[in-house]
Order: C-alpha cells, then structure tokens, then sequence
C-alpha cells in the first residue's frame, strides 16, 4: 500500500475547483487535504467524492471547543472515513482526551495542532505569552502524547527538536512548506520539502506552491522526486 508523504492542501471556495484539481492529480502521489473553507462550501458529500475517487482524506477542521463538542465533532469526522482528523491542543488535556476516548477505535488518525505557522514570536507577545514558540510546541506535543493522540502538526523547524525528545511512531505533520524559490506567502515559520524530512516529518502539507502551479501534477511529481527515499537522519 503507498503512503505518499505529500498532502495537498485544498484551499479552494467551491467544490468544482476541488474536482478539477484532484482529476489532475495522482491518488498515489498525494492525500487530500479539505480545510474550512472548502467543508463550509462543499461539506460532506466532497468528502465522499474525494474518497470514492481513491483519494484519502485529511479533513482539516482544527477543533477547539468543550471537550464533549469536540469528542462528538469528531466522532461524525471519523464516521465519514477519513484518514486523518485534527484539533487544537490549546483545547487541554481534557478535550484532547474525550476526542480520543471518541475515536478509541483508532481508525483515523487523530492529531492536534501545536502553534499555527503563521505564529511567530510577536504574535505570541501580542496574545501575552512570552515564551519562545518552540517551547509552547514542546509542551503541546508531549501533552498531546500523553493524551493518546497519533501525532501533531507543527512547522518544519520544529519537527527536528521534537524527534528529538518523541519516537518515530509519533506522527509529525508539517505544513508551512515552501520549495527553494517560492513565495512564502502568509507563512512565518516555512522549511523546504527536503529539509522536513530530514528533520523528521512524516507527512508534508502543501498548498499554494502545488494549487496555484500552472501544472500542478508535475510539480507534485517533482517534489515528490525531491524527497524520494529521504530519511530523518538524527
Ligand atoms: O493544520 C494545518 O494544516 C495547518 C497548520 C498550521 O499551523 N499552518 C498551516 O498552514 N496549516 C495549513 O496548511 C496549509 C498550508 O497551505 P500553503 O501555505 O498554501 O502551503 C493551509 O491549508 C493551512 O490551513
């Protein structure tokens, strides 16, 4: 079974958008990745289309609520079938555990943000936390860990001193992920495809560099070649 590393984020307002790009590109290549905007626009049924077309679902809603919302929000995610859920660690360690307690069966994967990536050190003083963004992180992730999840998104400059400090079987998804050359757009905290990897991310999730490409399937087949048989080296 492939287990491509690549994850394209689906940024778009309307479902057409979404099913011409995924008729383009490569279920062995990629997941999909369907954040806000796009379930808001389009919800379940794109879902199921995605899926039925061979792709596997990342269903990126970021929950952050009472714990019991979040447990049941993500009890109908997973119910849908979907690979891979996710939700705010700055919910506690109360909310983490009801969404894993909800999802006991461990079929989806279940994982918690840390800090966005479009947090840096400032935004964090502006909110009144004047710790350094890779400590908070840290202490996210290992909550998270002792919570039973399967692993976090963090960016790609976090991923090398967190395999440090969490095994290998603990996921680490990195977004923020930008090819040598390209825009960073509104992200602060960005890495190259190759770098993550090294570092020690599973899974890269990459958005504009492969949806705004004028060909998005050979670029996702040239990153793809970029990161092939890369390992984390420690
Ligand atoms: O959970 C995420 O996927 C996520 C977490 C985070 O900290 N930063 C972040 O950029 N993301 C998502 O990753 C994607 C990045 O898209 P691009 O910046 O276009 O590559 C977007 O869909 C974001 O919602």
């Amino acid at each position: 079974m492939v287990d491509p590393r690549i994850i394209v984020a689906f940024d778009f307002p309307n479902q057409k958008q979404a099913l011409e790009l995924a008729a383009k590109l490569d279920k062995d290549l990629c997941r999909i990745k369907i954040g806000k905007e796009l379930f808001t626009a389009a919800g379940p049924q794109l879902v199921e289309k995605l899926m039925a077309s061979g792709y596997e679902i990342f269903l990126d809603l970021k929950y952050h609520d009472i714990p019991n919302t979040v447990a049941s929000a993500c009890k109908v995610a997973s119910d849908l079938g979907v690979w891979m859920i996710n939700i705010h660690a700055l919910g506690g360690r109360k909310m983490l555990l009801a969404a894993r307690e909800a999802l006991s069966a461990k079929i989806t994967k279940l994982i918690a943000v840390t800090l966005l990536t479009s947090l840096d050190r400032n935004a964090l003083q502006d909110m009144g936390w004047n710790d350094e963004p890779f400590e908070i992180v840290r202490r996210l992730a290992l909550l998270a860990r002792d919570c039973g999840l399967d692993g976090v998104v963090c960016s790609a400059n976090e991923a090398k001193p967190l395999r440090k400090i969490i095994k290998n079987d603990f996921i680490l998804v990195t977004p923020g992920i930008r090819p040598a050359n390209c825009d960073a757009n509104d992200q602060l905290r960005i890495a190259t495809p190759q770098q993550a990897i090294r570092d020690g991310a599973d899974y890269l999730v990459i958005g504009r560099p492969i949806t705004q490409s004028p060909n998005p399937l050979l670029m996702l087949q040239q990153l793809n070649q970029e990161i092939q048989g890369m390992e984390y080296t420690a």
